[in-house]
């Protein structure tokens, strides 16, 4: 099959480098939006003087706008699409957003609606890289994932592609990393106060972003030698 010449020059390293790079604008991104409580009227289903609501307007017309500039293809390896951003987004507004934002409304609401685009898009990029890291995995051992793709065997690929440690170690990692960019500081003792709790983003990582980054590597890997 015609390879990309990206793929030539990924490693394993190199793939997993980039994703650390990435936690780093995920976090960034998760703080920003903390910056404001909720204001649930960016997504009450019909904002005034837009279609829709002000959170889809914002996404659907920045996306329109960025599409023109950059060439999201590039990063596709086969002609299979995966494309798991309807979970991304479910998972983000229903289930992280109430857990690290507070309530009310301050009635900065295209800022809100910007940051959480720019979490979405930091969150889809981070899963969809999936496909690089299964490609890596793929190169570096087509004997093993080759039967478990022939067989289609979810299971037996879900197994090669886990990393156990390497997956405690994310976990541990942005932990950290959520103390350190999101603490308060000040001249004086910082009283351990964040910005974004620190085990919100483990938990973020451990129950949304790592099962979908594998579950991309799977159906990227499914369809690998189609
Ligand atoms: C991304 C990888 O694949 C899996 C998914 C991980 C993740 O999403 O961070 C970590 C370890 C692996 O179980 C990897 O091996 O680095």
């Amino acid at each position: 099959m015609e390879k990309n010449v990206l793929a030539n020059t990924l490693t394993l390293d190199s793939v997993r480098e980039s994703l650390i790079r990435q936690e780093d604008t995920v976090i960034f991104y998760l703080i920003e939006r903390a910056k404001y409580p909720i204001n649930s009227p960016v997504y009450h289903p019909s904002f005034a003087g837009v279609s829709g609501s002000l959170v889809d307007y914002i996404v659907k017309h920045t996306e329109a706008l960025q599409s023109k500039v950059t060439i999201e293809e590039l990063f596709q390896f086969t002609g299979a699409s995966i494309n798991i951003n309807k979970t991304i987004w479910d998972m983000y507004f229903n289930q992280l957003l109430p857990l690290f934002v507070s309530e009310g409304n301050d009635g900065n609401y295209v800022q809100t609606a910007t940051c959480d685009l720019q979490c979405l898009q930091a969150l889809s990029r981070r899963i969809h890289y999936g496909k690089f890291v299964a490609e890596v995995k793929f190169m570096d051992a087509p004997e093993d994932y080759g039967p478990a793709i022939q067989a289609q065997n979810r299971d037996a690929l879900m197994e090669l592609l886990t990393f156990k440690s390497v997956e405690e170690m994310v976990k541990q990692r942005v932990k950290k990393k959520a103390m350190v960019f999101g603490q308060e500081v000040c001249l004086g003792d910082s009283k351990g106060k964040y910005k974004v709790d620190p085990s919100v983003v483990s938990r973020l990582y451990e129950e949304w972003v790592m099962p979908l980054t594998k579950k991309v590597q799977v159906e990227y890997l499914l369809c690998r030698l189609d």
